[in-house]
């Protein structure tokens, strides 16, 4: 049966109608599985991120826990503590946003029982991985020792915990007392100390094989909004942690650095090949994020 003339010409004009509007009609991004740390330290970063984001999934757990669903597949993009870069070199770097410090951080501190270089044990905050491996690289820098590991839980205090050190990280780890500490680091300032480096402490990664250039921008767009509004997001957190508006805000404008620039990747490049050295990671990874990077 053959198709009368107008309604084949009518026909073909909505073909051609409906590609030209189609192929002009931005692409629908498959929603992206996204796990951010669930700090205060990350608040700058998410801020109003889920607006930027309609459509993808936006979750919250502690950084160790981050890492091992990225790398189990159930994240596509995560604030993931650096040094799982070692493991994970499939892993891409997408934004310039970090958590790090320039120096004091605040919020990473081993805790010491006994004089630093008489250290046997330590205990290790299972949220964290990188600062795991700064305290041991600074424990054997500084003093030369190896402490036995074990684990402190992130329901444990650290009064709960016998070690002769204690690496706590975190929101737990602002203010706390240092009743009965024989001394206390403050790691991003004993990294500075060593290296005069700043320190990058976690990265947004994403798996391979995702199309990350929506996230990509709105990750940046979170991270300066956030770092303009730090006043805000001081009075919106304070209370829930039970901390001074002052002190969250000093924390937040004065210790934390969100900005991974050239001399953040040239810290992680030095943190990775003195980590390595002491062989605390199986391999120092190369990476690649901007071109303004030159690797030591
Ligand atoms: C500054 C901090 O940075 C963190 C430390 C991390 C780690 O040690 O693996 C990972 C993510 C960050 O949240 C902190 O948690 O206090």
């Amino acid at each position: 049966m053959s198709v009368p003339f107008s309604a084949a010409i009518g026909n073909a004009f909505f073909q051609i109608l409906t590609h030209s509007f189609m192929t002009h009609l931005p692409a629908k991004s498959t929603p992206l599985r996204i796990g951010a740390v669930n700090y205060l330290n990350t608040k700058p970063l998410v801020y109003g991120l889920a607006g930027e984001l309609p459509g993808h999934e936006l979750s919250f757990e502690l950084p160790s826990q981050l890492a091992d669903r990225l790398a189990a597949g159930e994240l596509d993009v995560a604030l993931a503590p650096c040094v799982e870069l070692s493991k994970h070199p499939e892993w891409s770097i997408i934004s310039s946003a970090c958590i790090g410090c320039l120096g004091p951080v605040l919020s990473v501190q081993l805790l010491f029982r006994c004089p630093p270089n008489e250290v046997r044990t330590l205990a290790l905050d299972e949220g964290s991985r990188t600062s795991v491996i700064l305290a041991q690289l600074l424990l054997q820098e500084h003093c030369g020792v190896c402490p036995e590991l074990l684990p402190l839980s992130i329901d444990a205090a650290p009064e709960d915990v016998v070690a002769d050190a204690i690496l706590v990280i975190g929101d737990r780890a602002i203010n706390l007392s240092s009743d009965q500490l024989v001394e206390r680091w403050d790691l991003g300032q004993r990294w500075r100390d060593l290296t005069g480096l700043p320190f990058v402490f976690a990265l947004w990664v994403a798996r391979p094989g995702i199309d990350t250039s929506e996230v990509e921008r709105a990750l940046n767009t979170a991270r300066d909004r956030g770092s303009r509004h730090l006043p805000a997001i001081a009075a919106e957190h304070a209370r829930e942690l039970g901390l001074s508006e002052q002190l969250v805000l000093s924390y937040l404008r004065d210790n934390l650095n969100f900005q991974f620039g050239a001399p953040e990747q040239r810290a992680l490049a030095e943190f990775f090949r003195r980590a390595r050295h002491l062989q605390l990671i199986d391999h120092a990874p190369e990476f690649t994020f901007d071109t303004e990077f030159t690797p030591l």
